[in-house]
């Protein structure tokens, strides 16, 4: 975290026991202004219930959640929770509530005047691809699941809050609609300069989502560090082997052209956007997309070798 920020979000040595069972154990962490932290593990390890504690919908037993500065403690529940938007993986839109009315919910709560918030539910409705024209008066069961998720994210976005915390959001989808709901999410103007935390256990959303991850094991943080860090220098054995599976993938999309750049030369004058990733540079050369590239499929992908196999042995050493 950058030293200058105060953080949004600051953790310290929270625990939460159900029973003689400890689900989070001695969890800190701490978050810049802007950031997005994916808290990632198996099921069961104890992200939804870290999750709570943030927005006190779980008392931790011990340790210490600062929002902005303040120990939530010292917040009344209520006026905290409309601070921070919130989105579940079941979405929960009132059934009753048009599509409108749902995302007009907070801002009506905070006394928002009603130009303002049909405005605001508008501009969301329109950026999140559901035309207001269409949507706004329709009711959660006439959506699909994806538009049903959307909707909760603008409920979510409604107010403007500078917190945005989200549970498994995309966790109903098929992959295909999840990875492009994914993608809008990432590109969302709304989200850019929110300080996000986000739920999952899908390795790849983490990857794409995230500036950091926290990585859980039965309540017990294995790793917190950016995605390439968890990749290439997996703090233990069960983060290494978390990552086993997918590893190439995961491995495409933290490589980028800056990274393979001196294995491109001499024909890397042509080189795009720097941060590009490997993956999105394959998407780019084999969708049809006219990119300027002065490499091949093939050339990319012996330079990816090569950049992998240097970070590799780099760490071991
Ligand atoms: N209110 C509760 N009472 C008792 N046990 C609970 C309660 N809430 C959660 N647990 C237990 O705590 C553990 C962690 O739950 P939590 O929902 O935080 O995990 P998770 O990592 O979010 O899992 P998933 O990915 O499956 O949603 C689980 O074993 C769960 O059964």
């Amino acid at each position: 975290m950058p030293a200058d920020l105060a953080p949004a979000i600051r953790v310290a040595h929270v625990r939460k026991q159900y029973g003689t069972h400890a689900v989070v154990q001695d969890v800190s962490f701490a978050l810049a202004p802007g950031e997005t932290l994916v808290l990632l593990g198996p099921s069961g390890c104890g992200k939804t219930t870290l999750l709570k504690m943030l927005n006190r919908l779980v008392e931790p037993d011990a340790g210490l959640v600062e929002i902005n500065g303040r120990d939530v403690r010292q917040q009344p529940a209520a006026a905290l929770r409309r601070g921070l938007g919130y989105v579940i993986q079941q979405v929960g839109l009132l059934p009753h509530y048009t599509v409108a009315e749902n995302i007009g919910v907070v801002p009506r709560l905070l006394g928002q005047p009603e130009a303002q918030v049909e405005a605001r539910t508008a501009t969301l409705l329109t950026r999140l691809h559901l035309p207001p024209a269409r949507y706004a008066r329709q009711y959660p069961h006439q959506l699909s699941g994806g538009q049903q998720q959307r909707v909760g994210l603008a409920r979510a976005l409604a107010a403007d809050p500078p917190i945005i915390l989200l549970d498994e959001p995309f966790g109903a989808l098929d992959p295909i609609t999840r990875a492009s709901i994914r993608r809008e999410f990432r590109e969302l103007e709304e989200l850019r300069q929110k300080t996000v935390v986000l739920v999952t256990h899908d390795v790849t959303e983490a990857f794409e989502l995230a500036d950091r991850i926290l990585l859980l094991h039965q309540g017990q943080v294995q790793q917190l560090g950016t995605p390439r860090e968890l990749l290439l220098q997996p703090a233990t054995d069960f983060v290494r082997r978390f990552f086993a599976a997918e590893r190439l993938a995961l491995q495409l999309r933290v490589f980028t052209l800056a990274d393979l750049q001196p294995y491109l030369q001499p024909t890397a004058a042509l080189l795009p956007a720097m941060d590009t990733t490997v993956h999105e540079a394959l998407e780019n050369l084999t969708s049809g997309a006219q990119m300027q590239y002065s490499f091949d499929v093939a050339q990319l992908m012996a330079a990816f070798g090569r950049a992998v196999q240097d970070a590799e042995s780099a760490w071991k050493l």
